[in-house]
């Protein structure tokens, strides 16, 4: 197999492996194709799902003729597993067939892993190629890795703000500043992220549904700051069909304590069906730190931030944001809610810059994504 073929397999194993997006964390997403010694596909797969097979078994599921396998290449993007998590390792079940090689894009460097699975086949006699198309998978994986490396979900913050600066106007409403076409691409990033969130005071004005309505897609979990565990039940988080996804991270203790007892909780007559993360209380709000390093261990790796001022204003300041999306509309306010805030930054030594960034447009406005 040369190089330039080697790349092609592996760009179809990277494009399998994207069809997992959104269902499969808190595990990365996998892609797999198998080539016979005559050049053909004879197996390909991705993990589909949470909990069920791993790629490299569904491609192996493919194959009708066993003989097809003698001298094959796997093309895996990821290092094939050596634990035995919830299901059996598959670095194992591919040194058991009659392959040849192994062409893997990046190493796993979960700690279960972590070249063993590469050592595994190695040892078993197999030929193994790392490397191919690295650069590729680590995208495709880019917020899972952040999530082993860092033990917090990637964090993106949206922001919709007028060409002046403003995330809402004098009376607090701010349906809508960004167009549809904008709205409907933070609709494909809501169904591409674990979960979304925004703040108790957004919560409280806009009374969101965080679904995914205006494209197709999968309905994350959805998080709301609420501090002091107050906001009414009759919002659309806490009442409309997905009331089980959405997840408070609150301060309050004794709230908190009590809605986790599964008797106490029963006995109320509207209880909540959601999950409830408590933090500790600093300066009189929720420490956020605390609660992205507790959502990471509910098993969200990617989170989508909505909102509004004060909460995208303390995540910049605590460096909890590693993506920033920006729409600018061309719009005024002239006054109204500030998008951010209070970073306390007074010289220009100590400017927030960008590790990178591009612009495009999308309906009206343009779209600002940076790299923090
Ligand atoms: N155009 C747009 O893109 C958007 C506009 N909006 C608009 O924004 C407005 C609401 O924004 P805003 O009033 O700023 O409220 P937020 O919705 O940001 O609510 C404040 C949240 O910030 C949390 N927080 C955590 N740490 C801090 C800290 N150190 N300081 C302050 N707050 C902290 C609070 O936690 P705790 O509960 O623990 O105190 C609370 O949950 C609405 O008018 C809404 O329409 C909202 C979202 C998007
Ligand atoms: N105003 C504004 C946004 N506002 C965000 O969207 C939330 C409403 O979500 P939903 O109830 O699902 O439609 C709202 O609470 C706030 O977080 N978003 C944007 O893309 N553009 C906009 O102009
Ligand atoms: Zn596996």
């Amino acid at each position: 197999m040369t190089a330039k073929q080697d790349k092609i397999w592996m760009q179809r194993a990277l494009s399998l492996a994207e069809k997992g997006r959104g269902y499969v964390s808190p595990n990365p997403m996998v892609g797999c194709v198998i080539v016979s010694e005559e050049g053909d596909v004879i197996g390909e797969g991705y993990h589909e799902r949470y909990g069920k097979a791993h790629a490299e078994v569904n491609a192996m599921n493919q194959v009708d003729d066993a003989d097809n396998l003698k001298n094959a290449t796997v093309y895996v993007t990821l290092e094939p597993c050596s634990h035995h998590g919830k299901t059996p390792p598959c670095a194992q079940m591919l040194a058991d067939k009659p392959i040849k090689r192994v062409v893997v894009a990046m190493k796993d460097p979960s700690e279960k892993v972590n070249g063993r699975g590469l050592e595994l086949l190695r040892n078993e006699g197999i030929d193994v190629d790392t490397g191919i198309l690295q650069k590729e998978a680590k995208e495709l994986n880019e917020c899972w890795l952040h999530y082993i490396e860092f033990n917090r979900p990637f964090i993106t913050l949206k922001i919709a703000q007028t060409a002046d600066g403003y995330i809402a106007a004098p009376n607090g409403d701010s349906k809508w500043i960004s167009s549809k076409e904008s709205r409907e691409k933070v609709h494909i990033w809501r169904s591409q992220n674990d979960a979304v969130m925004v703040g108790r005071n957004t919560a409280l004005h806009d009374n969101p549904s965080l679904t995914v309505r205006l494209v197709e897609g999968r309905q994350p979990k959805r998080v709301v700051i609420d501090g002091p565990f107050e906001l009414p039940r009759n919002l659309n988080l806490f009442s409309d069909q997905f009331e089980e996804k959405t997840i408070v991270i609150t301060h309050n203790r004794k709230k908190s304590k009590d809605e986790a007892d599964p008797m106490l909780k029963m006995l109320q007559s509207n209880y909540f069906r959601g999950e409830i993360i408590h933090v500790e209380k600093v300066n009189g709000h929720s420490r956020l730190k605390e609660g992205m390093r507790k959502l990471a261990d509910h098993g969200i790796t990617s989170l989508l931030v909505e909102g509004g001022q004060q909460l995208s204003s303390a995540l910049l300041k605590r460096g909890l944001v590693d993506r920033l999306q920006l729409f600018i509309a061309p719009k005024l306010l002239g006054g109204g809610t500030k998008s951010i805030v209070n970073l306390d930054i007074n010289r220009m030594e100590d400017i927030v810059p960008f590790r990178d960034h591009n612009w495009q447009q999308t309906g009206q406005d343009i779209l600002l994504t940076a790299n923090l």
